[in-house]
């Protein structure tokens, strides 16, 4: 019977706002970087963030979980919320919040340490297990979740360091997953890897929109429109644009956006 075989497509998202910006501003010392950012970021999707270098993309990414707090010259203003919740309220604890909304870097940085042991060290300093079997089990399925149980099951006593490049990105995509986060932020994940490693990403970036919020900074056109719901378009520190990826790249309202996606600048 046809409806038997019918594939059932998961519709993206919840309509719901995860993340809220507003009116972001972020200073590096005297110099602003982002100017008066309103951006909503909704639950279950994947929100592209794209623009020329330079433009803030960054910056507003590190600002979801605080990560600019490290970086002593760096001013943030305006208010940015979690469910409702103020981020940078007082009583909130950057190291909870960063477990909350996990990143994925760039460059695959994983710890010096056993593939095993780099997925168990954040659940075992949050104290997310009470015993050596529940971290097993944890580990095993955060592996499972970012595609790469299959390739690293029968030695997980190896160095993370010792993975290829693709592998070793999925092994910190797994230790984000670890501590059970709702926010996953992406700077240029793939920006190190080649096409067939970067494919996989894109593949798991596509099932973890099932369970997780996901904001992903990239300079691919063909990457943002690839894996995203949402597309934000920055230009020098200001949100010029934001709405549906299939919108963003066909029927762009601003100028400066069309500019960009056709190649023009940037
Ligand atoms: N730690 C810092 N100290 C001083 N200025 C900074 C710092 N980080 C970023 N900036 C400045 O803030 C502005 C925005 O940088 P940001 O890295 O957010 O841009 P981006 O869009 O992510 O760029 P790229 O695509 O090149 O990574 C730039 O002018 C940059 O030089």
């Amino acid at each position: 019977m046809a409806a038997v075989e019918q594939v059932v497509q998961s519709e993206p998202g919840t309509g719901r706002v995860k993340m809220r910006g507003d009116n972001v501003r972020v200073y590096y010392g005297e110099k602003q970087a982002l100017f008066d950012v309103n951006l909503d970021i909704y639950e279950r999707e994947v929100t592209a963030l794209i623009g020329p270098s330079g433009c803030g993309k960054s910056t507003f990414l590190r600002c979801l979980n605080r990560m600019n707090d490290v970086v002593e010259i760096c001013r943030v203003e305006g208010s940015i919320t979690m469910d409702g919740q103020d981020i940078y309220a007082k009583d909130v604890d950057p190291v909870h919040l960063r477990a909350q909304v996990g990143m994925v870097f760039q460059k695959p940085n994983p710890f010096p340490k056993s593939i095993y042991d780099n997925v168990a060290y954040g659940p075992r300093i949050h104290g997310l297990v009470s015993s050596k079997s529940q971290l097993d089990d944890l580990v095993e399925e955060s592996l499972r979740k970012a595609s790469i149980w299959e390739e690293v099951k029968d030695r997980l006593d190896a160095p993370g360091t010792g993975l290829s490049g693709g592998q070793q990105q999925r092994l910190c995509i797994a230790r984000a997953i670890a501590v059970k986060p709702e926010v996953i932020l992406m700077d240029e994940p793939c920006s190190a890897l080649d096409p067939i490693a970067t494919a996989k990403i894109e593949d798991l970036i596509h099932e973890l929109r099932e369970n997780y919020t996901i904001v992903i900074v990239t300079h691919s056109m063909q990457q943002a429109a690839r894996v995203s719901q949402k597309t934000a378009f920055f230009h020098l520190g200001n949100l010029v644009e934001v709405g549906d990826t299939e919108k963003i790249f066909t029927n762009p309202e601003d100028e400066r956006t069309q500019g960009y996606i056709t190649g023009r600048f940037g």
